[in-house]
């Protein structure tokens, strides 16, 4: 997947964009505990009401209807979290206009009505400070990682971004400072066996969840520690899992392409069921990270992750074929680069709810003691309801002792310490998290992105933490809260 170049862009080169005056107010539950999953707990923004105070009169720049994100993104539900995973707690209450099928774009006669909260912000405050020492450009020039098979499995399919950073190349060569990889004895064989364990009931969703209701209360089977507190009997009764071929399905059109294969809509010609369908080849992909995308991917449920229904084999085994919900919001890319064309904005309860989605997602991810370290605007998907979803597990990683020792994600949403060379802990999400959001919010990339990519490794690691900063130019004040949270994470 290329990176589109992200030169600065602002609201005030966009007419008709309005100035925002937000205010909000931001809940503190509990205590502060060091983790940073825990912090964005603490520190959520309140969006239950706002108010913008500026009205379109007082800027010159008003010119009429305000192009307005507008995200049918349902109420927020509770949702398990297993194995004592922190609870997000981000409380929202979205108007009726944004829970629904509302249409993603609407035209709204004035500035964002949003009013004023009280605010119980807590004094505590939670920084990432760059690392001192950056690693050598060689170090990010593909996904690596430890756990690998080496550059002579990882292949370049997806090549690398320079200026981007884009690391999704297929390869897992080491980093410097990775041990050697040990190569599997049969790569293919724990494909085979990832996706046997799929068709003999591991992937347990509903099929009916295709048709783009939410899974409220996603249903598992799975046993691991970390779902057990979910209790299997309030859980809808498992459907006997689907065999898929090419046979029987019909390719309807390209949902996008990445590093780690094309993705299409297709059709189950046996019941009409829609589907996405992830084809990555083998010979191009790291065996590893295949079988690791479809080890987590059929063993995760939860309704803020992409869900998995099953997976083939082509038959000449050089193709694995993941089948996957299919979310037609399309990806917080794909929905930046509309806003852009229609010189639209994401509001503040929209990027709250976005950031909602993404750190439950997250959470759960961690109460399985998984992170998954490519966490960008491609890899965060909306269905049609407007729940956010995360997909593409191909570099995700295992938490040990709260580490993982790969170097692996895209460049320009890494976290400083993992661009210095440190280890990835849970909180390089939550980073990449941050910068996934102001990006969408300022409509720029908070990095500059079109210079060499040993500047953006300097830049991301030496520079303070991108903040999210009122454009007094175009009127734009963000809440305090919404600042403060995009400077937790
Ligand atoms: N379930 C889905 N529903 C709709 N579109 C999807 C789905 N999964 C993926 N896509 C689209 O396909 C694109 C690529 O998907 P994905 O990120 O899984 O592939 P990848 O090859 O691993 O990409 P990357 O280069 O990020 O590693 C996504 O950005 C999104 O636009």
């Amino acid at each position: 997947m290329s990176v589109r170049p992200m030169g600065p862009r602002s609201r005030s080169d966009r007419p008709g964009v309005p100035p925002l005056s937000l205010t909000g107010s931001l809940s503190t539950l509990g205590a502060p505990i060091p983790d940073p999953l825990a912090t964005a707990q603490q520190h959520p923004p309140n969006f239950s009401s706002a108010h913008s105070s500026i009205s379109p009169s007082d800027t010159p720049r008003f010119v009429g209807p305000i192009p307005t994100l507008n995200t049918p993104i349902p109420p927020l539900r509770p949702v398990p979290i297993g194995g004592g995973a922190p609870r997000l707690g981000l409380k929202l209450n979205i108007s009726s206009k944004m829970a629904g099928n509302a249409p993603l774009f609407t035209q709204v006669a004035g500035p964002p009505h949003i009013e004023d909260a009280s605010t119980t912000m807590s004094p505590e405050e939670r920084t990432i400070r760059p690392h001192e020492t950056y690693a050598s450009p060689s170090q990010t020039s593909a996904r690596s990682g430890s756990e690998g098979l080496g550059t002579s499995e990882g292949g370049s399919a997806g090549g690398s971004r320079s200026a981007g950073g884009d690391m999704n190349g297929n390869g897992y060569a080491g980093a410097s400072s990775a041990p050697a990889p040990v190569p599997a004895p049969d790569p293919m064989e724990d494909i085979r066996a990832a996706i046997g364990k799929m068709s003999t009931g591991s992937q347990s969703a509903s099929a009916s969840q295709l048709d783009g209701r939410p899974a409220v209360t996603p249903p598992t089977n799975d046993r691991s520690p970390a779902s057990d507190s979910t209790s299997s009997s309030s859980l809808p009764p498992l459907p006997p899992p689907k065999d898929f071929s090419d046979d029987v399905l019909e390719e309807l059109s390209r949902l996008g392409e990445g590093a780690g294969g094309a993705v299409h809509k297709v059709r189950d010609k046996r019941d009409d069921k829609i589907y996405a369908r992830k084809t990555i080849t083998t010979r191009e992909v790291a065996m590893r990270q295949v079988v690791r995308e479809l080890n987590i991917i059929s063993t995760t449920q939860h309704v803020n992750i992409v869900q998995c229904f099953g997976a083939y084999m082509s038959p000449s085994s050089s193709e694995v074929k993941i089948m996957m919900e299919y979310c037609d919001g399309g990806s917080l890319e794909a929905i930046g680069k509309k806003l852009k064309e229609v010189g639209a904005v994401v509001g503040e309860r929209t990027a709250c709810r976005i950031a909602e989605g993404v750190l439950q997602g997250l959470a759960y991810l961690h109460s399985k003691k998984t992170i998954h370290r490519d966490i960008k605007p491609s890899n965060i998907l909306v269905s049609r309801d407007g729940v956010i979803k995360l997909c593409d597990f191909g570099v995700s990683g295992e938490l040990v002792e709260s580490i993982v020792g790969t170097f692996t994600g895209t460049l320009i949403y890494m976290a400083p310490e993992r661009v210095s060379g440190g280890k990835y802990t849970v909180r390089c999400d939550v980073w990449s998290t941050g910068i996934t959001l102001l990006e969408l919010v300022q409509n720029r990339f908070p990095f500059p992105s079109d210079v060499p990519t040993f500047e953006v490794i300097l830049t991301i690691s030496k520079s303070e933490p991108p903040k999210l900063e009122d454009d007094p130019n175009a009127g734009v004040k963000w809440s305090d809260e919404m600042k403060d949270f995009i400077k937790q994470a």
